[in-house]
């Protein structure tokens, strides 16, 4: 970290510029300097430059954190800022997760302006999608629907609905929330109907592991709780070690002293999928969520992680 400045590194969307002021707020608030001493810079990821393609058949883990990391290695910035949802689970040497801010809300969001919910959709309806996980959930409610792949950012994606490019499209709550367009909403789906991916909601902080600095600055707006559940996560999403092409999802919460964990991977249709639920003490976070990943992939086979 330099003498004066902290230098923020973060993607140029409009979700990536409201996460990266969010934790410039945060700073500000816990050290008690001026604003100025925030920095953000923006950094264009291969993720931004491919839009004409679904991620999963760009391949490779990283498309959306690989240049800010390159960054933080390079010394130009100072620390990143990244949704957990976009992160591999294993980090460059070097580099490290110093903190996690609160997790917004996990639920994925129905937007659409033809029906109330999935199910209320009319037989036939094409609903637009980028995420397998989504996808495969989608096709698992709905088998009769069209599901279409749809990418670009939040406000691109909400264009195409309105013009009718789909009939509906399933949002995380909290990009739309951070970007002030929960109205867009047209119902938030439960847990249970679709279990969020690993990661959804929650925002991470990355810098290099020998910047004791920066490290003792954030540590001063770290969330415990996101930090267990996180923990958890990310140690089953790396023992499935699935490729980008198997749809996981995966969600832990605190509650009271213990971690409460329900996982699962589908196939790309939604034909057939495992689910597992565990919990335990929060101290046992990375342990819990590693069994439930080999389990998973133990009951799912290798099918499941083929290609
Ligand atoms: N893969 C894109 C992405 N990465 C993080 C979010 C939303 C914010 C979050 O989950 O924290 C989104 C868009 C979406 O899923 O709607």
């Amino acid at each position: 970290m330099s003498a004066d400045k902290v230098r923020i590194g973060t993607r140029g969307s409009a979700l990536a510029l409201a996460q990266a002021t969010e934790t410039r707020e945060r700073l500000v608030a816990a050290s008690g300097r001026p604003a100025e001493d925030f920095e953000i810079v923006v950094i264009k990821t291969s993720g931004d430059r491919i839009l004409d393609r679904p991620l999963s058949e760009v391949g490779g883990k990283g498309l959306f954190t690989k240049e800010i990391e390159d960054a933080l290695l390079a010394g130009t910035i100072d620390l990143a800022v990244h949704s957990s949802k976009d992160m591999p689970t294993i980090l460059p040497d070097g580099l490290t997760i110093s903190a996690f801010l609160p997790r917004e809300d996990v639920r994925d969001a129905f937007v659409s302006p033809r029906a109330e919910s999935l199910s209320a959709l009319p037989p036939g309806a094409v609903v637009g999608t980028a995420s397998l996980r989504r996808q495969a959930m989608v096709k698992r409610a709905r088998p009769d629907l069209a599901v279409v792949t749809f990418r670009g950012n939040v406000q691109s994606r909400l264009a195409k609905l309105a013009a009718g490019e789909v009939d509906a499209t399933l949002l995380a709550l909290a990009g739309l929330r951070r970007l002030g367009l929960e109205h867009v909403v047209t119902a938030a789906i439960a847990p249970q109907e679709f279990l969020p991916a690993v990661g959804q909601g929650a925002i991470c902080l990355e810098s290099r592991a020998d910047d004791d600095a920066t490290s003792a600055l954030v540590a001063s707006i770290h969330h415990g709780d996101t930090g267990v559940a996180l923990a958890l996560e990310r140690a089953f999403l790396h023992e499935l070690d699935g490729s980008c092409r198997t749809p996981i999802a995966g969600w832990a919460r605190v509650v009271g002293e213990s971690v409460i964990f329900d996982g699962e991977i589908l196939t790309p249709d939604g034909s057939v999928a495992h689910a597992i639920a565990r919990s335990g003490p929060i101290g046992e976070a990375a342990a819990i969520g590693r069994e439930a990943g080999r389990v998973l992939k133990e009951r799912g086979g290798p099918r499941f992680f083929q290609g």
